[in-house]
């Protein structure tokens, strides 16, 4: 039995990245893709920083937008002291080769939307199905992913503290993750829906692997 992971993502200030943490978050999300909750990257440096060592920082690249070529992702990486990529818009033979090479350097969560084939394992890559606009709220239908959604996978896509644990009834993700349901406005945490969420995700219980 595991504890399913908490990513609170769209973390824009020091002050919401501690709130993440203190909450029982395990990772924030920085997003470095077209947002309005993007972050630069030293502003990203100062949260990294500030956290401390037991908190995730996970960097959210569109592949494909301005930003997301490999070398500008890894100098970003570098400059805003991430422990993981999120990637976007990785497909085909060429995201592959994108993949691999990514993960020489950052261990990666790839972004699956519906209808997206899966990916090849590779060690270091988790799988993160996400709705096909991410960040807008919409949410995934959960029953239909039932049958691709692979062991070891996270989800996203409109999760709250009003649904999430109906989703983990339904899918046995190994982490959850959320953006525009825990806000007050766009890159501004609500704090009781951070905290409501973390407890949701609690209330909902360990996974069991094997099922
Ligand atoms: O949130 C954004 O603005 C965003 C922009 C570009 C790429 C990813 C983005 N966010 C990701 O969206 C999902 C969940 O969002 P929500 O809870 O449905 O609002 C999550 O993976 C974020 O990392």
């Amino acid at each position: 039995m595991s504890r399913t992971r908490i990513k609170i993502c769209g973390t824009t200030s020091i002050k919401d990245a501690l709130l993440a943490r203190d909450a029982g978050a395990d990772a924030i999300g920085l997003i470095f893709a077209r947002s309005r909750r993007r972050v630069d990257g030293p502003t990203a440096r100062r949260i990294s920083l500030a956290v401390g060592p037991s908190l995730a920082r996970v960097g959210v690249f569109v592949v494909g937008e301005e930003g997301g070529a490999l070398d500008e992702v890894l100098r970003t990486a570098d400059v805003a002291r991430l422990s993981a990529l999120q990637l976007h818009g990785v497909s085909g033979a060429a995201g592959d080769l994108y993949l691999q090479a990514a993960l020489r350097y950052y261990p990666v969560l790839q972004v699956v939307r519906p209808g997206d084939e899966l990916p090849q394992p590779h060690e270091g890559l988790e799988l993160l199905f996400d709705a096909a606009q991410p960040g807008s709220g919409m949410t995934l239908d959960w029953q239909a992913l039932r049958t691709r959604f692979a062991t070891g996978s996270w989800l996203a896509g409109g999760l709250g503290p009003q649904n999430v644990g109906q989703a983990l009834r339904i899918l046995p993700a190994a982490g959850v993750d959320a953006v525009s349901a825990l806000e007050v406005s766009p890159g501004i945490k609500d704090p009781d829906r951070v905290y409501a969420f973390v407890r949701a995700v609690s209330a909902a219980g360990p996974r069991n692997d094997h099922e």
